[in-house]
């Protein structure tokens, strides 16, 4: 049990040490990019989730780090806001649904046209081929393939596989976001 010096010694810590970031998620319709923040945030995986009308704004805490999440809509109406939704953040989150490959051109064509904006040059990218709980899922070589994502040279690109349902590679992404910590 927390002695209370240790208590206030963690308090202190906390102000002294604690880090922030702030972390734009994009990405189509249905992706998973408002289950991906609940899981963060929560743990709580549902599958159930009201689409996103315009965006939410979360704040997580990992260890000393503390996230701002803005989760952007992702329907064709409300995508011409990501670009001020990524304005000034320390990463851009574009999750992908890994198990549509119907949708991977779009994905492609909203990800480069995102991208293109000269004020977001040089933002961190983080690509997640989220689902890959169901068959048939594209693999990473696939998606970064599918989503030319070699041929990003003016920024870091990471791309992971995941899956909200069963939080894979959850722990490699969180790692990720609370390396934005400044
Ligand atoms: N099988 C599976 N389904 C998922 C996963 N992540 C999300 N889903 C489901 O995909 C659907 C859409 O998830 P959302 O999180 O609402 O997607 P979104 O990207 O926020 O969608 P918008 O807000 O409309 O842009 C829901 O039915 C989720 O339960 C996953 O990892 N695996
Ligand atoms: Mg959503």
């Amino acid at each position: 049990m927390p002695t209370f010096f240790t208590t206030i010694y963690h308090w202190f810590a906390g102000l002294f040490f604690s880090k922030h970031a702030e972390i734009s998620v994009v990405g189509l319709q249905a992706s998973g990019k408002t289950s991906f923040v609940n899981v963060l945030g929560s743990g709580q995986w549902s599958e159930d989730v009201v689409p996103t009308v315009a965006f939410n704004l979360r704040r997580v805490r990992k260890g000393n780090v503390t996230l701002r999440i803005w989760d952007v809509a992702g329907q064709p109406k409300f995508r011409s806001m990501w670009e001020r939704y990524c304005n000034g953040v320390d990463a851009i989150v574009f999750v992908v649904d890994s198990s549509d490959k119907e949708k991977f051109d779009t994905a492609r064509f909203e990800l480069h046209g995102l991208i293109s904006h000269p004020h977001l040059g040089g933002v961190p990218l983080l690509v997640l081929g989220n689902k890959s709980d169901v068959d048939g899922h594209a693999t990473v070589e696939e998606l970064i393939a599918a989503l030319h994502l070699t041929k990003i040279k003016n920024r870091p690109v990471s791309c992971y596989s995941c899956s909200m349902r069963n939080s894979h590679n959850l722990d490699i992404i969180i790692q990720w976001l609370s390396e934005r910590g400044h």
